[in-house]
């Protein structure tokens, strides 16, 4: 399918939770050869990590005017108030983008976002390129997103549009559908055998012929990602989705977040070793932030998936925020007892 050459193609990057979207961005920006790009990122918490981890990171083209954070929240319920303004206003610049990626939040389900393209005052200026969907490989081997994988499958056969018990499962699913190439990342922490078993079963799940490529840190050409030219808001029917089901209306209440405010601290050690237990023991989704350290100009970035986590100095602080952690689990988390167990 050739894109009409007046069309912005735009990317929509997709995974659950800490898969590695924002890592993948940050290669793709890092090799993106002097093209203009913007980004959008919108993020499911009440305060913006990723734009911040993009933001001034110090690659081309990731300068804070590139990257447009989209307000906490369900970027399809706000389609309307946020996501179409947002890139009207990109595409009435100067100098406007050459391609726009946008970041969905880990628990988006991304058709409403693809269906979105084709509102008419942006339908003539933009299209989907096509949906890159990063997977967290381990954490599928682990079973992460099927609650008995052995009777998913057999419900599966019965009834493709059968809905789980497990809503990460449900997440997973509809982000693999909308998929028009998987990104089987964190191949580091498989072997050979496990990549290759994991790589045929995401490709039996896919309802179309779909690459399923293995990657490190998101590592991937930009020529692999961009250029796809799948047009994916004409074809939104080989994308099912659970969202289709609900006729639009769907709930947000089987996720939550919330925020635990750091004091300063003179060495990080204690919560870096603490911060692993308390995600093990009330099973934690993600937990991602910034710590503040005492006389220290940088701040530490803390990134936790499940109980993998991971630490580095990103860059200086430039505004007095205190340190902070995003917490994000199933409803129903414990939050004080999560937030008394980080602040130990
Ligand atoms: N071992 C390993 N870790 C990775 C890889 N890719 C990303 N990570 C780490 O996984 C964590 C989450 O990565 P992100 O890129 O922030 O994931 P994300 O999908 O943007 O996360 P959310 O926006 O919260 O959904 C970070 O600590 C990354 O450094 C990989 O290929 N291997």
């Amino acid at each position: 399918m050739s894109q009409s050459l007046d069309k912005v193609p735009a990317t929509v990057v997709t995974g659950f939770l800490g898969a590695g979207k924002t890592t993948l961005l940050r290669h793709l920006m890092q090799h993106a050869g002097g093209r203009r790009i913007a980004i959008i990122v919108n993020e499911f918490g009440a305060l913006g990590v990723d734009g911040e981890t993009l933001k001034d990171c110090g690659i081309p083209g990731c300068e804070a005017e590139n990257i447009v954070e989209l307000a906490n929240g369900c970027l399809c319920c706000t389609v309307a108030d946020d996501f179409i303004p947002t890139l009207q206003t990109l595409l009435d610049r100067p100098n406007p983008p050459e391609h726009i990626l946008i970041e969905t939040s880990g628990l988006a389900l991304p058709k409403p976002l693809i269906k979105a393209f084709n509102w008419p005052a942006i339908r003539s200026r933009v299209t989907v390129d096509g949906v890159v969907t990063v997977v967290d490989g381990p954490a599928v081997a682990e079973g992460r997103f099927a609650d008995d994988p052995e009777a998913v499958a057999a419900q599966r056969a019965a009834d493709p549009s059968l809905d789980h018990d497990n809503p990460l499962a449900e997440v997973y699913e509809d982000q693999l559908n909308a998929a028009d190439i998987v990104v089987l990342n964190k191949a580091d922490l498989l072997d050979t055998a496990a990549l290759e078993r994991l790589r045929s079963e995401i490709g039996a799940r896919l309802p179309r012929a779909v690459k399923v490529v293995p990657a490190r840190e998101g590592a991937l050409e930009p020529a692999m990602l961009l250029g796809l030219e799948a047009a994916a808001e004409d074809d939104l029917a080989a994308r099912p989705s659970h969202h289709d089901a609900e006729d639009g209306a769907h709930e947000h209440d089987d996720f939550d977040s919330f925020v635990v405010v750091l004091p300063e601290y003179d060495s990080a050690d204690a919560l870096l070793a603490r911060l692993p237990e308390v995600a093990a023991a009330h099973d934690v989704l993600r937990i991602k932030g910034f710590v503040r350290l005492k006389g220290k100009p940088m701040r530490l970035a803390v990134q936790g998936v499940g109980r993998r986590f991971r630490s580095h100095f990103d860059r200086a602080w430039t505004d007095d925020r205190e340190g902070h952690l995003v917490v994000i689990g199933q409803a129903g988390m414990d939050q004080a007892a999560i937030a008394r167990a980080i602040l130990g």
